[in-house]
Parts: structure tokens; sequence; C-alpha cells
């Protein structure tokens, strides 16, 4: 008989979803070792070896930057999780090899006495531990953040996911998809769907509600070695927040689906319609089998609801009218954006996979994308390997006039970040790239410009407009706080470039520091430390504080965030394919 994985069986994933999932690690690594070993000369290098070897195209070929010597191994064991936290891990599944990750947390090696949980947060404590990577609740960022404050944590957090169904939707389709992304994995998945928003006429479709039911009472709910089993256990017995929305309504809501407990940790799917903007159920993620029905007058509304909740992990729309998919594009607050598709299920490279706002913590480069190793390493400048001078001519207005700014022994390093700015933007992070082409899927990450504090705490006054370029390059809203005036040429172009300045001292950005909800901060001349220390270790602020360098690839990304899109393009196997913006 055909036996799952041991990893399988212990979160209680389905057959079908464990042979997906097992894949899913495979790719990573096949994407990181591509990334470490192509060749070429584009210029960056694997952050263990500090050494300038060759190129590699998927780190984004960047001229002007090499990594500093950190040792850190993307696939080392206490600071990156393992091969399991490599990617995201499915449902919760502990890392064994890896302290830091769990393991099973009542176990206690024997040669150390010290149960996991203990070591992993003495780990963490350990100020030789450089970074750390984590999957799991945004709780346990902070957490960590409470047990050392100043520690680098990548984290992909959790999610409050929705989709949204419009009435030019096709509502059988879209009922098939809510169904599968919300009670895949028995709702156990950071992505999965925990809020449908039906607009206007949706909202008393009996059809929707009907092919829900149907396509909801069609999964089977067993254990996970059976193979016709296509809901199973809870990784663990349902308690706190998930066993009260698996067993409480708030006021105004019923079931349409009402969950059963048919096991120790395994349950039925539960609807329950009624949620209203503002309640527990709208805002809080659960992680198990439970969907709730919001409804809204338009598509603006809808929105409006999904944008609310903290988290921006996976959002949907089904709609077959290009106006709205634009609008839900143009609008939608979430890592990845899925429309007329499930929600669940994200490709390595295909869809890179990461949230925004709560769902993040950090850097926010996506998990199986073309950037997620730069946050990784940390860098040198170095010279662009066989570039010659960059002529003045060649950049447009606001170039020129940065390159006029800087001091005359300055120049010809600015004038190759820019030329570095100017073939990052135009190579990539200028436009929606679909870097797999395929005909029944359109599949786009895209980098959409995002505020950001640039802090000057000293150093060269080039190196502050080299920062204020990058951003400007990509069009980032940005504001710089420094500890001294700047030259006036330099106060002249934020000015002109609409961007704040501040001049604060030390203690009065720490105050401001504190009472910040979040930021992505970009330092330049000093630690992160004190704003570690003025936030408590907030995770909602992400800190770049390494070497500025000429890499416009680098230097760039605490300015913009990810997307990664997803259309199916085809109806019933006819082609039908979207501008993606
Ligand atoms: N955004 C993503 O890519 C993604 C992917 C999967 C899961 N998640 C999120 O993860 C949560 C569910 O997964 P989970 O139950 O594994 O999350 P969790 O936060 O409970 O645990 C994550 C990991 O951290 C470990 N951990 C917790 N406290 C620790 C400590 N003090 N010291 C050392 N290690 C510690 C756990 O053992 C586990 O391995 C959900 O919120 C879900 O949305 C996010
Ligand atoms: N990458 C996975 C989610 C990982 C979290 O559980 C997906 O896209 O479904």
């Amino acid at each position: 008989m055909f036996k799952p994985a041991r990893q399988a069986a212990r979160t209680g994933a389905v057959i079908a979803e464990a042979l997906w999932a097992a894949g899913v690690p495979r790719d990573a690594l096949r994407l990181v070792s591509l990334a470490a070993t192509s060749g070429g000369d584009e210029g960056a290098i694997p952050a263990q070896t500090g050494t300038r070897s060759g190129a590699c195209p998927s780190f984004g070929g960047d001229e002007g930057a090499i990594p500093a010597q950190t040792g850190t191994r993307p696939e080392a064991c206490p600071t990156s999780g393992g091969n399991d936290d490599a990617i995201p891990a499915e449902t919760g599944t502990r890392s064994e090899a890896c302290p830091t990750s769990g393991g099973n947390d009542e176990a206690i090696p024997a040669q150390t006495g010290t149960r996991p949980r203990d070591l992993g947060s003495r780990l963490i404590a350990d100020p030789r531990i450089e970074r750390v990577i984590l999957t799991g609740a945004y709780e346990t960022a902070e957490r960590f953040r409470r047990i050392r404050p100043d520690l680098p944590l990548l984290a992909e957090t959790s999610g409050k996911n929705a989709i949204i169904v419009t009435p030019s939707a096709d509502l059988d389709l879209a009922a098939h998809d809510v169904a599968y992304s919300a009670f895949g994995h028995a709702g156990q998945k950071c992505s999965a769907a925990s809020l449908v928003v039906l607009v206007g006429s949706v909202a008393d479709s009996e059809r929707f509600r009907r092919q829900l039911l149907d396509a909801v009472g069609a999964y089977r709910v067993a254990d996970p070695w059976d193979e016709s089993a296509r809901i199973g256990p809870l990784i663990a017995p349902a308690e706190g927040k998930l066993l009260r929305a698996l067993t409480t309504l708030e006021p105004g809501q019923s079931w349409i689906l009402e969950p059963r407990q048919i096991g120790d940790a395994t349950w039925t799917p539960g609807i329950r319609e009624g949620v209203l903007p503002g309640s527990e159920f709208h805002t809080t993620e659960y992680f198990g089998p439970v969907l709730g029905i919001m409804t809204a007058p338009t598509l603006d509304a809808a929105i409006d609801i999904v944008n609310a909740v903290d988290y921006g992990l996976t959002s949907g729309l089904h709609s077959l009218d290009e106006r709205e998919i634009d609008r839900w594009l143009a609008r939608i607050e979430a890592g990845n954006a899925y429309v007329n598709r499930g929600i669940t299920g994200a490709i390595v490279a295909r869809q890179p996979f990461g949230g925004w706002k709560k769902s993040s913590v950090g850097p926010g480069t996506k998990a199986g994308g073309p950037s997620y190793l730069f946050a990784l390493g940390s860098w040198h400048d170095a010279d662009p390997a066989g570039a010659d001078p960059v002529p003045a001519s060649n950049f447009a207005a606001t170039a020129r006039r940065i390159l006029r700014i800087a001091d005359p022994a300055d120049r010809d390093w600015i004038a190759q970040a820019l030329a570095s700015d100017e073939a990052a933007y135009t190579g990539e992070f200028g436009r929606a790239r679909d870097v797999q082409g395929m005909s029944v899927e359109q599949n786009a990450l895209r980098y959409v410009p995002t505020p950001a504090i640039v802090r000057f705490e000293g150093g060269r006054e080039a190196e502050l407009l080299r920062v204020v370029a990058a951003a400007i390059r990509v069009g980032a809203p940005i504001e710089v706080s420094a500890v001294a005036l700047p030259s006036a040429p330099l106060r002249e172009l934020l000015i002109d470039s609409g961007i704040t300045l501040r001049i604060e001292d030390a203690a009065r950005w720490s105050t401001r520091v504190a009472g910040l909800a979040e930021a992505r901060i970009r330092v330049i001349g000093g630690s992160a430390d004190p704003i570690a220390r003025a936030s408590n270790g907030s995770p909602r602020i992400a800190v770049w504080a390494g070497e500025v360098t000429r890499a416009g690839r680098i230097e760039a990304l605490p300015f913009l965030r990810e997307q990664a899109v997803s259309i199916t393009a085809h109806r019933f196997g006819t082609p039908r394919r979207y501008d993606i913006p």
C-alpha cells in the first residue's frame, strides 16, 4: 500500500497534498543551486565565499557590490532552520534537523539535555547567530524579538486571506476555488482562504451558496493514510482561537455548514455567514478549516474590507471583467495576488511567495523569487567588473542633476551607481516579468514602490545622495532624516523631488522611532541597534543598515515591495490574456 511520508503523516497532510508539497523544497533548492553555480560575468556572488567568483544571473547580476564575509550559508541549520525552512513549510511542518525551527518540542536531545524550544530560544539570544529565518505566526516573530530585540529576522508570517467574488465571475469556478483554497490542508496553510467577500448580487446568489456547499461536501474528511481523504486532521487538537472559530458564532453570524469534531484533531469544514467588518472573524487568523462569508455592495467596498486586515499574504479575485481585474490589481494589498484561480499552492519561481504588512518581517524579499538570496548576505561596495566610465549624457535629467551635485571626488562612483540603478530598473524592477511564459496562466512578478525613511547618521554625503538616487529611480515616496544639515544642492534636490527632510539628533530620532507603527528604514553610517532599542524590536520595522554600494539591484530593495500576480489565462481552454501593469 502507498505510505505517506513520515513528515506528511505528522502534519496530517493527505496524500495528494503531501506529494505536491514534497516537490516544493526540491524546486527551491534547485533555484538556489542555479543561483550559486551559473556562470557569466554579471557580478553577484554566493554569500558564503565572499570572493568575486563569477556571475549569478538569478541574483540579478549586480555590478557594484560584493558580499561581506559572513560565512552564513543559506542552508546552515541554526540560521535558516535547515532545508525545511529554506522555503515556507506547509502546515506548520516541524523540522527535526534544526532546533530553531522547533523540532519535537517535548523530546530532549541526549547530547544536550536541553529541550529544543529552550535551545532554540538560547540560539536566538546568542549574538553569534547572524540571522534567523522563521516561517510561523506573527506572534512567534514577536516572541523571537522579545528574546532579542536586535535579531536580524527574515520571517514569513500569518495571513488572513480573502477571495472576492463579483457578479461578473464564473460562479461555479469561483465556488470550486474558494472551497479548495479554504479547506485544502484542512485550512492549515498560511495562504488559505479564510474569508470570501461576495459583491452585489452574488451576496444573494443561491447558486453560489449551493455550489460552494456542493464542492465542500465532496471533500472526504479522513486520516491521511486513507487515499480518498481530501481533508485530514489538524496538526494538533484545536484550542484557543481556533477552537473558538470552530464552535462559537459572533452576533449576527450563522452557520451555513457547521463544523463537527469527528476525531481528536479532526474537524469537518465550517462555513459561517454574516461576518461583519471589524468583527473578530474578519481580522483574526485561525489557521484551520473554517471560512467566513462577508458581503459588499461594490468591488471597491470589498477591497476596503480585505485591505482593512493587518495581514497581506495571499488574496484572490474571481471576475471576468477586465476593468475589475485592473481595479483590484491597482488596490489590493497582498504579496501574492491570484485572479480566477485558487489562492494556495505557490510554485517556486512561478509565484514567488511572501506577504506584505504583518505577513512578513524583515526585508520582505520573496521565497522562491529572484531577490531572496540578497537578504541572506551582507554586501560590500565593489568596482563594477569591466565597467567603463559612464558619460553624463547617458543619463536622464534627474540623474544628471544628481551627478552635478556630487563632490567631484565622488562623481565616477555616483555615475557607476546611477548606471547600475538604470540597469536594475530596466532589467528587473521597472516591469512585471513573467519568467515562465505559460500560455494557460500568466505569472508576473512586479515591484511596487513603497514608503521608506532614509536615516543618515554620518559618513560621505555621496552615500546619502546615492541612496536617495536609488529611491528616486524606482519612484518610492521616501523621507530623509539626518543628524546634520546636508549641503544646499542636496537639500534643493530633496525639495524638488517632494522628499521631506528632518534634522534629528539621536534622541529625537529614537523618540520618533518609538512612535512608528511600521516603517522601512535604510540607515547610512550607523547601525540598526538604536532602532531596535527604540522600537523594542518591533517586527513591523524593517531596517537595512549595510554598507552603501553602487549596486542598484541591492540598493533599491528597501524601496520596493514585491507582488506575485497569477491569472488564469484561458476560459474553458480558450486563451485570454491580460496586460499586467
Ligand atoms: N507566510 C508564510 O510563508 C507561512 C507559511 C507557513 C505558516 N505560516 C504561519 O505559521 C503559523 C502556523 O505555523 P506554526 O504552527 O508552525 O507556527 P508557529 O509560529 O507556532 O511556529 C513556527 C516555528 O517556530 C518554532 N518556535 C516557536 N517558538 C519558539 C521559540 N521560543 N524558540 C524556538 N522556536 C520556536 C516552532 O516550534 C515552529 O517550528 C500560521 O500563523 C501561518 O500563517 C506562514
Ligand atoms: N507556499 C504555500 C504556503 C505556505 C504556507 O503554509 C502556498 O502557496 O500555498
